[in-house]
């Protein structure tokens, strides 16, 4: 009987899908997870470098005095497992070989596919040991590389996911594969995308839960399982996003957890592949987030708005400017998330109102403003404005903030001239665009497309004008 922790260790979230195996059965057992998702992929590395990685991991773990190590990994198992196991004097367990003996069970056809990263899938791990206990089975091995950056980006369910899966897996299918092994702690996460596109007739096999049972067995056949008698306790750490890990915990893996974040490398880490770099757009309307993600996407970012954090607390907007706003914003934002950030702080200002609406222009109405209250509000008072002498500007201001930096914020702005009109024109954009006219094309700015308006707006009048910047400065660190 031992009350001390099991550790697990991971890239990054994937190994999450072992824990959450764990807890359910073995719940008294304590655990602590490292994720390092600061260095993820592994998959991509060569095997020495996974191998270097893993034993940083390893030495965090023995500081927290665990009985047993779970290499819920299957790229560092497939470089470090014998290695690792070979200097530690406490059980180590990997995910190959349980995910290995489980597909053999389930196969009747005698052909199993296996996907994995190119680290496990080069290693030829799965392919050996099925080998070495079945030789008459046939393996076919499939490297999918795009799948552990959807998932550490928290995009399961996008359409992207759901065409990079199917695209990936067509070498898979027509072949007699009856049992497919994920060979990879982050793919459970997209089991409902995997499965869909094998079919069900496939057997799809968790390597990581299935190294549960392995666990469990050993904690038995060494006398190392808890007492039960104190209640367990669960540590996470990640090496990357604290937040981010906590969230993908959370919505994917219904696991409640707060990460705290570690160094376990004394040298600086190298930069983070750009499919996994984060911008977020602290915007809580989403008009503005639809017009400014595209510009970020088109460079392999990924995207996300307020809407992917309910819980952070609304940043309120004190300031008295547009720039005072959108910097208290993205400062803000920036500082809760722990990601870089951009805010936009816009308004439309009418001279015969002397620039009002101004940076009241969201809360016009007052209590209870919206859209239609704010523009109602406006028309009452222009009711005796002449036409020539509605003109009005709409502006923005952008800010890029970089968390906890904000002396290095990135500014810029934009605008367009109209007019307002008496009668609105067009469903497109948002807030005031239906009575914002542009003698210039004759359209109100709702009758133009989402790609029209940016041409032409504000905000796409400031995204050019960040679009100009903020490569250079995204990179200075
Ligand atoms: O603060 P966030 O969460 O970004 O969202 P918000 O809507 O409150 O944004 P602001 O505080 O910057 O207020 C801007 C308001 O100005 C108006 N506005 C800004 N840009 C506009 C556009 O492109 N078209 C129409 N109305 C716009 C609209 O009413 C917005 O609610
Ligand atoms: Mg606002």
């Amino acid at each position: 009987m031992n009350n001390q922790p099991i550790g697990f260790i991971d890239s990054g979230v994937g190994g999450l899908t072992v824990v959450k195996e764990a807890l359910r059965q073995l719940p008294n057992e304590s655990v602590v997870f490292l994720g390092d998702q600061a260095r993820l992929p592994y998959g991509p590395r060569p095997a020495a470098q996974v191998r270097e990685f893993t034993w940083q991991m390893v030495n965090f773990q023995l500081q927290k005095h665990i009985k047993m190590l779970v290499i819920a990994c299957n790229t560092a198992t497939a470089a470090a497992l014998p290695d690792v196991r070979a200097k530690l004097d406490i059980p180590v367990v990997g995910v190959i070989v349980p995910g290995s003996r489980a597909a053999l069970k389930a196969t009747k056809t005698g052909h199993i596919g296996v996907i994995g990263t190119e680290g496990t899938v080069t290693s030829h791990a799965y392919a050996d040991t099925i080998h070495s206990k079945a030789k008459q089975v046939k393996v076919t091995e499939l490297a999918a590389p795009k799948f552990v950056p959807l998932v550490e980006s928290n995009e399961m369910t996008s359409p992207v996911a759901k065409r990079v899966v199917a695209e990936t897996l067509q070498p898979l299918l027509h072949q007699g594969i009856d049992t497919l092994v994920m060979g990879c702690t982050h793919y459970p996460l997209l089991r409902p995308l995997i499965q869909n596109v094998m079919g069900d007739d496939v057997t799809l096999i968790d390597s990581g839960a299935e190294t549960v049972s392995e666990v469990s067995m050993l904690l038995d056949y060494f006398n190392l399982a808890a007492h039960g008698t104190q209640p367990a306790t669960n540590q996470f750490y990640t090496t990357g996003n604290a937040k981010m890990f906590d969230l993908i915990a959370g919505n994917w893996l219904n696991l409640k957890v707060a990460a705290s974040r570690v160094v376990i490398d004394q040298e600086p880490t190298d930069v983070q592949p750009a499919a996994l770099k984060t911008v977020v757009i602290a915007s809580k309307n989403p008009g503005k987030v639809k017009e400014l993600a595209a510009m970020f996407e088109a460079d392999g970012l990924t995207v996300k708005s307020l809407a992917d954090f309910p819980a952070v607390a609304t940043v309120p907007e004190t300031g008295k400017t547009f720039e005072e706003n959108a910097r208290l914003k993205a400062d803000g934002y920036a500082k809760a998330l722990e990601l870089p950030v951009v805010a936009d702080d816009s308004g439309l200002m009418v001279d015969a109102l002397d620039g009002a609406p101004g940076v009241f222009s969201a809360r016009y109405a007052g209590q209870g403003h919206n859209d239609a209250a704010n523009n109602a509000k406006l028309i009452a008072n222009l009711a005796d404005v002449p036409d020539e002498k509605r003109t009005a500007t709409f502006h923005t201001t952008l800010v890029f903030a970089k968390p906890n930096r904000p002396a290095e914020d990135l500014v810029v702005a934009g605008s367009v001239q109209g007019r307002i009109t008496g009668v609105p024109r067009g469903d497109n954009g948002f807030g005031y665009d239906p009575y914002f006219f542009l003698p210039q094309l004759g359209k109100t700015m709702a009758e133009l497309s989402q790609n029209e308006k940016n041409q032409i707006s504000h905000r796409g009048n400031a995204m050019r004008a960040l679009e100009a910047k903020w490569r250079d400065w995204y990179k200075e660190d």
